[in-house]
């Protein structure tokens, strides 16, 4: 076996992978247990260590724990889960509007993790050809997040059924910020075991052999 001195321990390469396998995307668990100002710190300094294109940074962090705010955002979800159960027909129907998808209210934070598109002005080295690569370097922030806070026992759940203007209208974002990411965080009764889709049969894990392919789409991995 290949050894390098740079390798984490067995115990630290442990506990990273704990928190990428049992990191969960939490709609029902959450309680209403306050997280303290320090622990909210090291969550938001583990996403501001993500890596961005050029080092661009370009994510503002928006802390939402007013419960006004947070009704205005309940609202606009269930708006947009009302259309969205109408992509469904009869069975499919039904049990789409069975799915709790969101933990607005439930979880004592909420945090809108945004992109400022203008960030760097306007020649970010790396961004010339794919401009999109600033949202992407958002997403890795909210990764970083997601994965810390299972490592502290908080539980996250992403709520994409929003529309992006009234929700850029609820939180006064300017023009050029883009919000992203809109999260619920909280301590929670348990981690589920697997996604809770999975569970309630919406959707199962694939298989990752038949998404692995060599060379080009389609060949088979080489990897003898
Ligand atoms: C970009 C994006 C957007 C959403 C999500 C995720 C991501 C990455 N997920 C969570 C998603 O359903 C969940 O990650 C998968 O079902 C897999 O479950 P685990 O995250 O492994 O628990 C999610 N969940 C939910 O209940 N309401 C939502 O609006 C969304 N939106």
């Amino acid at each position: 076996m290949t050894t390098s001195n740079n390798a984490f321990s067995d115990a630290e390469r442990r506990g990273l992978y704990r928190a990428i396998f049992e990191r969960r995307d939490v709609r029902s668990q959450f309680l209403p247990d306050r997280i303290p100002p320090d622990v909210l710190t090291r969550l938001l300094e583990a996403a501001h260590h993500a890596p961005s294109v050029g080092f661009m940074q370009p994510w503002d962090f928006i802390v939402i724990e007013s419960r006004d705010v947070r009704e205005t955002v309940l609202a606009m979800f269930e708006q947009e889960n009302q259309k969205a159960a109408e992509r469904f027909e009869g069975e499919r129907k039904a049990h789409y509007r069975s799915l709790k998808l969101q933990g607005i209210m439930e979880s004592p934070i909420n945090l809108c993790i945004t992109c400022d598109r203008s960030r760097g002005g306007p020649h970010v080295l790396g961004r010339n050809s794919i401009v999109e690569t600033d949202l992407f370097s958002t997403c890795l922030a909210v990764q970083n997040l997601w994965l810390a806070a299972r490592a502290e026992g908080i539980g996250v759940g992403w709520v994409s059924i929003l529309d992006q203007e009234q929700l850029s209208t609820a939180l006064s974002l300017p023009e050029h910020v883009y919000p992203l990411a809109y999260l619920c965080l909280g301590y929670v009764s348990e981690f589920l075991d697997q996604p809770e889709l999975e569970a309630k049969g919406w959707r199962s894990r694939l298989s990752l052999s038949e998404l692995v392919h060599g060379d080009k789409w389609g060949q088979p991995l080489n990897n003898g």
